[in-house]
């Protein structure tokens, strides 16, 4: 199993591997060895999240493999991610140093803000979808400006090493831009070829803010999946790309974000899927195919979050 990885730097000068390992759904149980499995592999990216509830079993993952002598701690790139409860200034480090406490790490490589939009205001302990009595999800009054500040004292202080953005658009980026002492390094937002987001992408790498793709297989584990919906991964014009090369759909979705400059974080808790994709260095795509895959866009949002797009900043009336 190759396990050379690419790397990236961004706007501050921290090198970041393009293949990631996602967490999302990967239930306590499966996780901790979905991410020993990975580290094996040879990523050394890991991408995870307070709101995901299993940063604890990714800790002792990650701290097996360290006492084993697999990695080091500075091998390994981790990411997590402020979630929308925790947009109040004053509570940022507190979530954070519950975050790293979980990981059993001491500083974050990058830190982002999971989402623009405030919900109501809460702990620790508190839900992570505050609703009200009719079940529709509370707004906060955060705001992700304030939130940004609260983010850079973070890289101050040392507790994390970089600071981004997650689900933001265009006008929010301008938003953050222009007060920022310390710019995002990355925007981490929905990408796949039925989401290609090239207008947002072209946008964030003008302003020096590399993407990073999330459901790049589309999610089909996504809870709100329904059996109608359209499958990325059996589409027959990837499959029959993927069969040109010799390849599976899963390797070369992500070899076409690789490809484009674009971070990509497929997750996977099976042993021989995990493997696979990340054995993606062997093979280049065409660009007549990188093209063609572009022509497959179809605005095909699955993490539309809709529920919520009553909130004032809810990232996804704008075109991007
Ligand atoms: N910032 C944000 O708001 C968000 C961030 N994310 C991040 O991005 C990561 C990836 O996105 P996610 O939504 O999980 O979905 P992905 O697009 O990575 O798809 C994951 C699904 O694909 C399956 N799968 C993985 N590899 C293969 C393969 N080779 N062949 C067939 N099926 C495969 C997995 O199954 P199995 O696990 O059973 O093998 C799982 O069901 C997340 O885990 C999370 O870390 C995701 C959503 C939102
Ligand atoms: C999966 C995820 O990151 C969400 C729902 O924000």
């Amino acid at each position: 199993m190759a396990s050379k990885n690419q790397f990236i730097t961004f706007n501050n000068g921290q090198k970041y591997p393009v293949v990631g390992f996602g967490t999302w759904k990967s239930k306590p149980g499966e996780v901790e060895e979905a991410v020993k499995v990975a580290i094996d592999t040879g990523y050394r990216h890991i991408d995870c999240a307070m709101v995901y509830d299993n940063e604890n079993e990714i800790g002792k993952a990650i701290k097996e493999k360290i006492d084993e002598g697999v990695v080091k701690r500075e091998d390994l790139f981790i990411t997590s991610k402020l979630w929308n409860t925790f947009h109040q200034p004053d509570y940022v480090e507190t979530v954070l140093k519950k975050t790293l406490s979980n990981l059993q790490i001491e500083y974050l490589d990058l830190y982002l803000i999971h989402w623009p939009m405030a919900f109501k205001e809460g702990k620790l302990e508190d839900e992570w979808f505050p609703k009200d009595a009719d079940g529709v999800t509370l707004e906060g009054n955060g705001s992700y400006i304030e939130t940004w500040k609260a983010m850079e004292n973070l890289v101050t202080k040392g507790l994390v090493k970089s600071i981004g953005i997650s689900n933001f658009n265009k006008k929010q980026i301008e938003n953050i831009l222009s007060i920022a002492t310390i710019k995002p390094v990355v925007n981490q937002i929905e990408c796949h070829p039925y989401l290609n987001q090239k207008k947002l992408k072209d946008f964030c790498e003008q302003n020096n803010i590399f993407v990073t793709a999330y459901s790049p297989l589309g999610s089909p584990d996504r809870p709100w999946a329904k059996p109608e919906d359209p499958s990325l991964l059996e589409d027959p014009k990837i499959v029959a790309i993927a069969k040109k090369y010799g390849k599976t759909t899963a390797q070369v979705l992500i070899k076409y974000q690789v490809q484009r400059g674009i971070i990509v974080i497929p997750k996977s808790v099976t042993k021989s899927r995990i493997e696979s994709n990340f054995d993606i260095w062997d093979f280049v795509l065409e660009q007549g195919d990188i093209d063609a895959i572009d022509t497959f866009d179809c605005n095909g949002r699955v993490l539309h979050l809709n529920w919520n797009s009553h909130f004032k900043d809810y990232p996804f009336h704008d075109e991007y």
